[in-house]
């Protein structure tokens, strides 16, 4: 840990120069990173409860405006900052409540360079303090059109620099807006199957008629970014990484209904007909063993999609009330309130149904009727 140049400034005066030539509203840590002094808070909140970010460059003697990444914290009554690593603030923020406290301030990160040299203009990134089994990497598996990359998405797009995904091999065409390297490694056949002899896959399975495949190449770059790892694989390799490798925490994203799926996939629009259909047979295949093999930590479910992803974040210990810094233990994470025990390996079964179902029976029944799920 490095030096703690930063201290608490809440009892600051309104009006008080930071001397720097700059009007403050208090509330102001000062934290020297090299040349840099990184002002958190104060005058450059966007509103008097959201906390702004200045960079004074002492090199130029100028004032920075950073591009700001990540959700920030969104009350500002007050905080301390400390500089951990020489490259990252921790900033507890005063009264707010435990899973909402501690949060990161990304300055000079491997993350925060390379986003330096995208966006051409100082960068940091927020990420907040989570609770509960924050190392472990996340394995998220569901049928095709389930909406496991939408949640992915919004998962990266919110904490940027908290979350890497491993970037899969496969042997299928792109789709339209895919780039090779970021949503997957697109590979023959002949050269993944070399690959995957010569050991450098963690795991891989063929699915929907196409070879795919982790390399242990992707998660270490993961790992060597310092973020915790996401994977999007389906069954078949979750049970491998179960089986073989790594603790993780694995995820199982069910659909409503199977007709809901299919209008998703339909809806899509990425795959042809007759893909369509193949994905949808073994989707059913796909959730009996999601519900049922006692691969998956937790069993989540897919109607609305803002719900499903709040009970996404509680899983991974962005939203819950478990105390910052907890140890990883065996214990499972302390269960969403809106959710059921399954019948099947014990496991968790979170609902995400938003419609007003009035009692449990007609929410269970919902999931019997469409999905096979049996639930307690
Ligand atoms: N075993 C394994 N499955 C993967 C991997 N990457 C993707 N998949 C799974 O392959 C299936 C098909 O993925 P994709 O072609 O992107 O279609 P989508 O699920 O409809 O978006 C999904 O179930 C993915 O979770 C991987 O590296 N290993
Ligand atoms: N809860 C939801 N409600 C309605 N549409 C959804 C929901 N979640 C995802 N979708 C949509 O369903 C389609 C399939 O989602 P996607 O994330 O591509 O699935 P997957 O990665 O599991 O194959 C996308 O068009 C997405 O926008």
């Amino acid at each position: 840990m490095g030096e703690a140049p930063a201290f608490f400034v809440d009892n600051l005066q309104n009006g008080f120069s930071t001397g720097f030539g700059l009007k403050s509203k208090g509330f102001e840590t000062f934290t020297d990173v090299g040349d840099k002094t990184f002002v958190i808070g104060g005058a450059n909140c966007d509103s008097a409860s959201s906390v702004g970010i200045q960079i004074y460059d002492k090199s130029t003697g100028k004032w920075v405006i950073p591009t700001v990444l990540g959700t920030k914290p969104k009350t500002c009554k007050g905080h301390s900052a400390i500089l951990l690593n020489e490259d990252r603030i921790m900033i507890s923020i005063r009264g707010s409540t435990l899973d909402d406290c501690i949060w990161f301030l990304e300055v000079d990160t491997e993350y925060v360079k390379e986003q330096k040299k995208d966006f051409g203009t100082e960068v940091v990134a927020w990420s907040k303090g989570v609770t509960g089994e924050a190392e472990k990497p996340v394995v998220i598996s569901g049928p095709s059109g389930v909406g496991k990359g939408t949640l992915i998405n919004m998962l990266m797009k919110e904490f940027p620099s908290m979350f890497g995904f491993s970037v899969s091999h496969t042997t299928r065409a792109p789709r339209g807006m895919e780039k090779n390297g970021v949503h997957y490694h697109f590979t023959e056949r002949n050269v993944m199957e070399n690959d995957i002899k010569h050991g450098k896959f963690l795991e891989f399975a063929s699915v929907h008629g196409n070879l795919y495949g982790t390399s242990i190449e992707a998660i270490e770059a993961v790992a060597d970014s310092g973020k915790r790892c996401i994977l999007d694989i389906d069954v078949q390799g979750a049970r491998s990484v179960r089986a073989n490798y790594l603790d993780a925490v694995f995820i199982f994203i069910c659909p409503p209904s199977m007709r809901e799926l299919e209008e998703r996939l339909r809806a899509r629009g990425t795959e042809t007909e007759e893909q369509i259909l193949k994905r949808l047979r073994n989707a059913e295949a796909e959730i009996e063993q999601g519900k049922s093999s006692g691969i998956f930590d937790y069993i989540l479910y897919n109607d609305n999609l803002e719900e499903c992803y709040e009970n996404l974040m509680e899983l991974l210990g962005l939203g819950g009330s478990a105390p910052i810094n907890q140890k990883p233990s065996s214990k499972v994470i302390d269960p969403p309130s809106n959710h059921s025990v399954s019948k099947i390996d014990n496991k968790m079964v979170i609902n995400c149904e938003t419609k007003e179902v009035g009692n449990e029976a007609k929410n269970f029944g919902f999931m019997q009727d469409h999905t096979g799920c049996v639930v307690a």
